[in-house]
């Protein structure tokens, strides 16, 4: 039979999944508890529709935008992602690699199994994208201080604070499967080799690093006086959460529930989106992750008034499918979806993406507007 032909993420998704053993594709394709909220991510986007506009001289559209500072080809960063070796040996250095060519930029896990220098040395070869570290609030503030020092050094502009993992979620797939990191990864930034991984399951690894005693008076200020570089903080999904972190001098949020992997019944970050922009007040700004897998769907977040859009597992499933090219088709793929979704929306920069472009479906009736 002729192989199928990958055309979308969900062509990636079924030919990635299908090549990964069934602990390694469990942890990355579920979710918590009872999977509400990843399917929540998936599903929210399909209820807003765009209203297209005609007759628009769209020959010169620029999907192009502007995030840390710098250019990238369309609205869309790398969500940080643990154990991307065990998707493809080359792991965050296909990745690196692949944002590079296309010229975007990447979170990358404090649970990668590359260190930041490889990741940035790997891009560096390519192009010059930029990195963001993710961290999670340690246990070990001499170590957690070193991860952030060695981020700062290699190039990296911004922490990325996740903060929605005082524990990990309840995880029913990774209790039934004893699922570990698989023999010969490690974690370099957690200094962590692959025999201290596999004598712990990922929850109690996971809860032996990272700290419940966290709290934005006692870590934001913190991170503050040992870098330069921008906070960030990743899992917020309130206008409280919003306020706050404008308060505490961040940068920006992103919007996300970690792929519905931490609290379920959480809400998809799409139907989250509009109270954490009304709280912004354009005065820090808001990116998004969760459930992005099309041109529209970076669409509709931009108009409902995200900066930029983080994708988490399609990478994921591009390095399982093919590595470093597996990403390049991601991208490739929702590069030029979203192209399309602006000319026909009459869009010709990425500043002319407004609520004004999508409504919402409602049950046999007229397009609502937003
Ligand atoms: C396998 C896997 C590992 C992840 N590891 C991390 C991590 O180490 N740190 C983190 O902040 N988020 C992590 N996330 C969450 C992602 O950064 C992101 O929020 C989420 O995957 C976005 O949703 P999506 O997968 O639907 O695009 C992980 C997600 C997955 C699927
Ligand atoms: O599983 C996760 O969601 C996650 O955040 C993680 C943390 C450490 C290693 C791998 C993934």
């Amino acid at each position: 039979m002729r192989d199928k032909i990958v055309l979308s993420i969900e062509d990636i998704q079924e030919q990635g999944s299908k090549k990964l053993p069934k602990s390694a594709r469990d942890f990355f394709n579920s979710g918590a508890t009872s999977q509400v909220t990843v399917h929540e991510n998936n599903t929210a986007f399909k209820k807003y529709r765009l209203r297209p506009r005609v007759l628009v001289n769209v020959s010169k559209v620029d999907p192009s935008t502007t995030v840390f500072g710098s250019k990238i080809s369309f609205p869309v960063c790398v969500s940080p992602t643990g154990n991307q070796a065990m998707a493809h040996m080359d792991g965050e250095l296909a990745t690196s690699r692949a944002c590079a060519k296309y010229n975007i930029h990447m979170g990358v896990s404090s649970f990668a199994n590359h260190s930041i220098e490889e990741v940035r040395e790997a891009s560096n070869k390519v192009g010059t994208i930029k990195h963001a570290m993710q961290l999670y609030t340690m246990k070990d503030r001499v170590l957690q201080e070193r991860v952030i020092k060695r981020a700062e050094a290699a190039g990296c502009v911004a922490i990325l604070l996740t903060g929605d993992s005082p524990a990990l979620g309840v995880r029913y797939n990774e209790w039934r499967n004893d699922f570990r990191t698989p023999p010969g990864l490690g974690f370099p930034m957690m200094e962590k080799s692959s025999q201290q991984i596999l004598a712990q399951t990922h929850d109690a690894g996971f809860l032996s690093m990272n700290s419940d005693y966290h709290s934005w008076a006692d870590d934001i200020p913190w991170i503050r006086s040992k870098t330069k570089m921008e906070i960030w903080i990743k899992g917020v999904l309130t206008a409280e959460d919003v306020l706050l972190a404008r308060e505490y001098g961040c940068d920006g949020v992103v919007v996300s529930n970690h792929g519905g992997r931490q609290l379920d019944d959480s809400p998809a970050t799409i139907d989250a989106l509009p109270e954490c922009v009304k709280a912004a007040e354009g005065k820090i700004r808001i990116h998004i992750d969760g459930g992005i897998r099309s041109g529209a769907d970076i669409f509709k977040a931009l108009a409902m008034g995200a900066e930029c859009c983080w994708i988490g597992r399609p990478v994921l499933w591009g390095l399982a499918y093919n590595g470093e090219k597996g990403v390049e088709k991601v991208l490739e793929v929702l590069y030029g979806e979203f192209r399309r979704v602006m000319m026909f929306t009459g869009c010709t920069s990425v500043a002319d993406i407004s609520r004004a472009k999508i409504g919402i479906a409602m049950a046999n009736g007229p397009l609502g507007r937003l």
